[in-house]
């Protein structure tokens, strides 16, 4: 049986489509990323999959239960950690999970034992008996974690799981994902628009663009699709095309703000020719760089944009605002 099984899924408002027709599987135990710049229609799919949205046409499967005809049945076996910010603050991180546990009438011996082991695998063990409003943001991240697991639900949810949160922190949270993943064998479905987030914790990435599923592949075929090699130039005169590029052996150009990228199988063989031949066309040129294809080139190859992660923090606040307020 597949953890998840989307078949067509839609999701219309009025007359937008903020999901256009995906379908995709996961399988069981397979930590599965949605990476998509901002609007691509994550949140919907998996608000849908959680069953906090009903499709507009197509069906899904989560654990086995479809999410139209046994909506009950999906929200017993998943775990949902979205930008909600619903731990109780005046309690500590033991009794919001235990309010949690009565929620889920989870038996009260039970319901410690899990509680005990759970606050060991986040690593809040000796903080249990602190208030929640003392926790930092990336502890807050991780007890809303542990307690999306108390049901022992066997998909877990993670809209941007570490949005907001320092590297330091936002690593460490990616070892203890990965662990609970290994650990308790839970399919773990997350979105995120942070490419190395992905390509650190996710086995196969669907990226997903204006509402549909453009590439899906480990995140390590994704990158060998781009062919050997990238070369990144940055150049102040860049706008649009360039002409003169037309090689036999370039694969692939992409532009964007002050930057092209040139995929190739042999940089060291063609790089002078590529650069007398942007020389020639009198075009200004900043710093080239060669490297092997990141993640960021998937990205950028498959929708035109680039989510750089300075960028990406100086959203983060008014994203959270937003989603805060959305959901
Ligand atoms: N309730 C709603 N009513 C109308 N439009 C909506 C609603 N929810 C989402 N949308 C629109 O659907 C599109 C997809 O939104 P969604 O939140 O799924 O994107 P996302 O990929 O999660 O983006 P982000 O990373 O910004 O959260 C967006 O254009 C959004 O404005």
């Amino acid at each position: 049986m597949k953890a998840v099984a989307v078949e067509e899924l839609t999701k219309k408002f009025g007359d937008f489509t903020a999901v256009d027709s995906i379908s995709f599987d996961i399988n069981e135990g397979e930590i599965f990323g949605l990476l998509g710049p901002n609007g691509a229609g994550k949140t919907t799919t998996i608000s849908m999959l959680a069953t906090m949205l009903s499709p507009t046409s197509g069906k899904a499967e989560v654990a086995g239960h479809d999410i139209s005809a046994d909506e009950d049945g999906v929200r017993k076996s998943i775990g949902i950690v979205f930008q909600d910010q619903s731990l109780d603050e005046e309690l500590t991180a033991w009794e919001n999970m235990d309010f949690h546990g009565r929620l889920y009438r989870i038996p009260k011996q039970i319901r410690a034992e899990r509680t005990e082991e759970l606050l060991e695998l986040v690593g809040l063990t000796e903080r249990k008996d602190d208030f929640v409003k003392t926790y930092s943001g990336g502890m807050r991240r991780r007890l809303e974690i542990a307690r999306g697991l108390l049901h022992r639900p066997k998909v877990l949810f993670l809209d941007e799981p570490t949005l907001g949160l320092d590297p330091q922190t936002r690593n460490y949270l990616w070892d203890y994902i990965d662990k609970l993943s290994r650990e308790m064998k839970i399919t773990v479905i997350l979105t995120t628009h942070y490419m190395d987030e992905a390509d650190r914790l996710c086995g196969r990435i669907g990226i997903i663009d204006k509402g549909q599923i453009v590439a899906l592949d480990t995140p390590e075929n994704l990158k060998k699709r781009l062919g050997g090699d990238v070369i990144t130039i940055k150049s102040p005169d860049y706008s649009g095309k360039i002409s003169g590029l037309e090689k036999s052996w370039i694969e692939n150009t992409e532009g964007y703000n002050g930057f092209f990228t040139v995929a190739l199988h042999d940089a060291e063989e063609h790089l002078s020719e590529l650069i007398e031949t942007l020389i020639n066309r009198k075009i200004k040129i900043t710093s080239v760089s060669v490297h092997k294809p990141t993640l960021e080139d998937v990205f950028l190859h498959y929708t035109g944009r680039t989510i750089r992660d300075e960028e990406a923090g100086a959203k983060d606040h008014m994203r959270m605002d937003y989603k805060r307020r959305r959901h």
